[in-house]
């Protein structure tokens, strides 16, 4: 079980993200020039999340995907928020 180090050491750590109201959970909001790249983000992602079996909450109209991040296991996030949140970050470039 992947120990909870709290939104905010997460957020000292990456960039863009923010920590979710009322709950142990950073989001981000990514954009994209259109839905087949956002869907091309969403399909490197949940190749990842897949290996990782750690899994996003995420929400995409057209080109854009809101993400929240957290450890359903843990109650809250942990270092796999962060592998996965740097993930996103890279997937995101460039597309
Ligand atoms: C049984 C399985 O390993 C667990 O349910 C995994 C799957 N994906 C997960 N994803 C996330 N975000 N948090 C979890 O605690 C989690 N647990």
């Amino acid at each position: 079980m992947p120990q909870k180090i709290g939104a905010e050491a997460a957020l000292a750590r990456l960039k863009g993200w923010s920590v979710v109201d009322g709950r142990d959970a950073i989001e981000k909001t990514f954009e994209f020039p259109d839905f087949k790249a956002a869907w091309a983000f969403m399909s490197a992602v949940a190749d990842k999340a897949d290996a990782m079996d750690h899994h996003p909450e995420w929400f995409n109209v057209y080109n854009k995907v809101d993400v929240t991040l957290a450890t359903h296991d843990a109650d809250g996030v942990t270092e796999l928020d962060v592998t996965l949140a740097s993930f996103m970050d890279d997937a995101a470039r460039g597309r």
